[in-house]
C-alpha cells in the first residue's frame, strides 16, 4: 500500500491515505447460492433502499446512546490468537504488542453508527475518503457477531442462528475520523464523521441468493474506498467451493484479504493445534490462488500471512481462550490494512504532509449494476 499522505496522533495512530485502487471488473455468478434470484429487500422490507438510509442516517447523536447498556465487556482487552507461517502455536502478545492492541481497541470502542443499508453496488453512496473494510463469510459463519465483537457491543449488528439472516449490505461507521484527510472532501460534501467503515454482509451458501453475490462482487471489484477484506472461516478451517469462489473473487480484484477463523470454543480443549492445523491448510490454498494472479495479490501484499481466530459469540471458552478471544489482534489487523499506523508513539501532534497521489473519483454512485 502506498503512502502518500501522513497524520499523527494524539494517542498513537496516524493514518496513510492511499491511492485509489484499479482493478478490472469481470461479471460472475459463480458464488451466493443457488436459489433462484429473489426480489431484494432492504433489512426492513422495504423495496426503495434509498429512502431507508434518508430515514435512518438521523443526527449521529440519536443513533449512539450516551449510556451503553448493552456494551460487551467480556472480550479481554490486548487478547490475540494469531498464527504466523510455520508456528503451531499463536504467536505471544508482548510488551511492545500492547500499545498498538490499547490504540485499536480504543479505536473500536470510541464511537460507532449503523449508517445505512444497501442491496445493490448503487445504494452506497459516494465515500471517497473513509476506508471501508468488508465483512464475507458463508452463511452462519459468525459475521454478524464478529462485527459486534470488534464494537465491543452486543446489539450493533443483528444475530441470528437461522443461516440466511443478513440479507442486504450493511454499513457501520466506527472511530474517530480525526486522522482522515479532508483535503480530498469536494466543496458541499459532508465531513467524515467516523475513520472507518465495515460492512456486514449477507453469507454465500446456504440460504443465499445469487443476487447478493453478484452486487458483493461488483462492490469488490468498482469501490474505490474498499480497502480490504475480512474473510470468516469456520473453525475447522475446512474450505467450501463457495470459500473458493469467494477467495478467487477477492484474488482478481486485488483486494487485500484477511483471514479469520471462527467459533474457536467450540473446539474443546485441543483448540491450539486445531487451529493451527486450519491455518496450516488454508495458506496452501492462498499460495496456489496468488501464483495464478498477475495483479499483485500476492503473500503479505495482497493476503495477509497471519491467520487470526476468535471466539466471538460465547462467554465460556476452554481454558486458554478466554471469552471473546482473539477480537483485540484482529481489530488491528484490520486498522493495518485500512491504512492506519498503530505504531506511532504517543503524544506527537497531527501533521499534513501534503498529497501527491491520484485524486479518488466521484463516481461510486453513478455505476449501475
Ligand atoms: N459458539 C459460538 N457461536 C458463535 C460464534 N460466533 C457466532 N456464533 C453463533 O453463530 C450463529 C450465527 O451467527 P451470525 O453472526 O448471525 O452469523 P452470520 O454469518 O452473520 O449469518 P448470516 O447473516 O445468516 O450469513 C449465532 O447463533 C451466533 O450466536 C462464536 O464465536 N462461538
Ligand atoms: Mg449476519
Amino acid at each position: 500500500m502506498s503512502g502518500a499522505l501522513k497524520y499523527r496522533s494524539g494517542f498513537g495512530l496516524s493514518r496513510l491515505c492511499t491511492k485509489s485502487r484499479i482493478c478490472g471488473y469481470s461479471p460472475r455468478k459463480t458464488c451466493w447460492g443457488q436459489l433462484s434470484p429473489a426480489s431484494l429487500h432492504n433489512s426492513a422490507g422495504l423495496k426503495q433502499p434509498w429512502k431507508l438510509l434518508v430515514l435512518r442516517t438521523s443526527p449521529y447523536s440519536t443513533l449512539v446512546p450516551k449510556t451503553k447498556p448493552s456494551e460487551d465487556k467480556s472480550v479481554h482487552r490486548l487478547s490475540s490468537i494469531c498464527y504466523k507461517p510455520g508456528s503451531q502455536t499463536p504467536a505471544p502478545v508482548t510488551k511492545e504488542d500492547k500499545p498498538s492492541l490499547n490504540a485499536a481497541d480504543k479505536f473500536f470502542r470510541q464511537r460507532y453508527a449503523f449508517l445505512y443499508s444497501a442491496s445493490e453496488l448503487k445504494n452506497h453512496p459516494i465515500n471517497v475518503i473513509i476506508p471501508e473494510i468488508v465483512i464475507l463469510g458463508r452463511s452462519n459463519v459468525g459475521k454478524s457477531t464478529f462485527i459486534n465483537a470488534l464494537l465491543g457491543r452486543s446489539d450493533a449488528a443483528k444475530v441470528s442462528k437461522k443461516a440466511g439472516h443478513t440479507s442486504t449490505m450493511n454499513v457501520f461507521g466506527i472511530g474517530s475520523p480525526e486522522f482522515i484527510n479532508k483535503d480530498l472532501l469536494e466543496k458541499g460534501m459532508r465531513p467524515p464523521r467516523h475513520g472507518l467503515r465495515l460492512l456486514d454482509t449477507p453469507g454465500y451458501g446456504f440460504r443465499s441468493h445469487t443476487d447478493w453475490g453478484d452486487t458483493i462482487i461488483k462492490y469488490l471489484n468498482k469501490r474505490k474506498s474498499l480497502r480490504g477484506a475480512v474473510l470468516l472461516y469456520n473453525r475447522e478451517g475446512d474450505a467450501h467451493d463457495a470459500d473458493r469462489n469467494v477467495l478467487k473473487a477477492l484474488a482478481e480484484a486485488n483486494c487485500k484479504t484477511l483471514v479469520v477463523l471462527t467459533k474457536a470454543d467450540t473446539l474443546g480443549p485441543s483448540w491450539v493445534e486445531k487451529l493451527s492445523q486450519s491455518a496450516e491448510s488454508i495458506r496452501p490454498e492462498l499460495r496456489k490462488l496468488s501464483a495464478l494472479q498477475e495483479n499483485g495479490w500476492k503473500e503479505g501484499t495482497g493476503w495477509v500471512s497471519d491467520i487470526y481466530a476468535i471466539s466471538a459469540g460465547t462467554r465460556s471458552s476452554p481454558k486458554g481462550l478466554g471469552a471473546g478471544g482473539g477480537i483485540p489482534g484482529v481489530r488491528r489487523a484490520i486498522m493495518d490494512m485500512a491504512g492506519y499506523n498503530l505504531q506511532e508513539k504517543t503524544g506527537v501532534k497531527p501533521e499534513n504532509i501534503p498529497y501527491d497521489g491520484d485524486i479518488v473519483s466521484f463516481d461510486d454512485i453513478k455505476w449501475k449494476s
